[in-house]
């Protein structure tokens, strides 16, 4: 099976280095031709930084070739899939692709697995998702994630294909599942990391990511999910990783925001779009998600985190 990998970022750089360490055949597709010639002719990338990378792990700027492959993995931000698929002009007839991207495309509402359907009806599509971190994955520490695939066939063929003897993949047929729980995490993330920046303390940040959970299965479950999916890897495990660690850009965001503090603007904070997107389906279709609001807030500047605290902890009481 031929592998591509769509982005040269820290994540599909270090996927590409776990499965070429595996010896699979892997070539990274990427829009900057410097990054591009930094993997494919000196094996590095400022992403990853001190990360050894396997001779064999090859890099191209030809998008068409890269989709050429058996199987697409892509690993771009959220917000910017729908423009890679669009410049893909070959229609993918009977590829695989997997969606490695954690968010809701802001414009449209979509997850990433019906964004990626509409653009192109004839693949395959699956979500791989679950708590990892780019360096942790690049340096071979041991890692479970969740490979999603309506089509439990191929969800079979691309846990045996991907899975590595320190990358453990697990199935399930719950796409819907396993994307928004990839999603809505980070939205919390970014609630947790604003509330600990302002010194709000620990017993708040579990609060949070209890009542956020809550949250994350009430919308996912609403738009057809699992709910047992969202207390997996693909939820419950990524949102305690990213919620608990420095390690994550957007608990580090939130961070930034309870300290009053400026943030690095180029770097990938998917929670920041997919707040509002989430936000935006809470009203759509009257589901109440008060701190996805309220982050959604936070991040737009409507709100300050001591009035996003006083919203939040002024709302009526009720039964857990
Ligand atoms: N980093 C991590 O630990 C993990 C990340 N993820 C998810 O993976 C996805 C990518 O994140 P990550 O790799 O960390 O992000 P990075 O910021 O490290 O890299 C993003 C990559 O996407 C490329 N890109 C952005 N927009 C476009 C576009 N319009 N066309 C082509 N390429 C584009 C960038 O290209 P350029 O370099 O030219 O700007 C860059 O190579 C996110 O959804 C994230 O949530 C999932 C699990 C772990
Ligand atoms: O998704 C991730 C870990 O599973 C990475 O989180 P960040 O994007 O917040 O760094």
């Amino acid at each position: 099976m031929s592998v591509s990998i769509i982005g040269t970022g820290a994540f599909g750089t270090a996927l590409g280095i776990a499965l070429a360490r595996d010896e699979r055949e892997v070539t990274i597709w990427g829009r900057d031709p410097y990054a591009v010639s930094r993997i494919r002719d000196h094996k590095s990338s400022p992403r990853l930084p001190g990360v050894k990378m396997p001779h064999s792990l090859s890099a191209t700027t030809d998008l068409e070739k890269a989709a050429a492959a058996e199987t697409v993995l892509i690993a771009v931000p959220a917000q910017s899939l729908h423009m890679v698929l669009k410049r893909i002009k070959s229609a993918m007839v009977g590829t695989r692709i997997v969606l490695c991207c954690k968010g809701i495309d802001l414009e449209s509402g979509l997850g990433v697995t019906e964004l990626t359907q509409q653009v192109k009806p004839s693949v395959t599509v699956a979500v791989l998702t679950g708590p990892s971190f780019a360096a942790d994955i690049a340096n071979g520490l041991p890692t479970a994630l969740t490979l999603a695939c309506a089509d439990e066939p191929s969800a079979r063929i691309l846990q045996e294909k991907l899975s590595t003897p320190v990358l453990r993949l697990y199935t399930t047929t719950d796409l819907v599942g396993a994307e928004l729980g990839g999603a809505l995490k980070n939205v919390i993330a970014i609630a947790c990391g604003a509330c600990i920046g302002a010194g709000l303390g620990d017993s708040a940040r579990a609060a949070l990511m209890t009542r956020g959970f809550a949250e994350m299965t009430r919308l996912a479950s609403a738009l057809g999910a699992r709910p047992e999916t969202l207390a997996g890897l693909s939820g419950l495990g990524d949102l305690t990783l990213t919620c608990t660690s420095e390690g994550s850009r957007n608990f580090r965001f939130g961070l930034s925001l309870g300290r009053g503090e400026d943030f690095e603007p180029t770097i990938t904070v998917e929670g920041a779009a997919t707040a509002r997107a989430a936000a935006k389906l809470s009203d759509l279709h009257g589901i109440p998600l008060p701190i996805t609001q309220a982050t959604a807030a936070l991040t737009t500047g409507d709100l300050t985190v001591q009035e996003a605290m006083d919203q939040l902890l002024s709302r009526p009481l009720k039964e857990e």
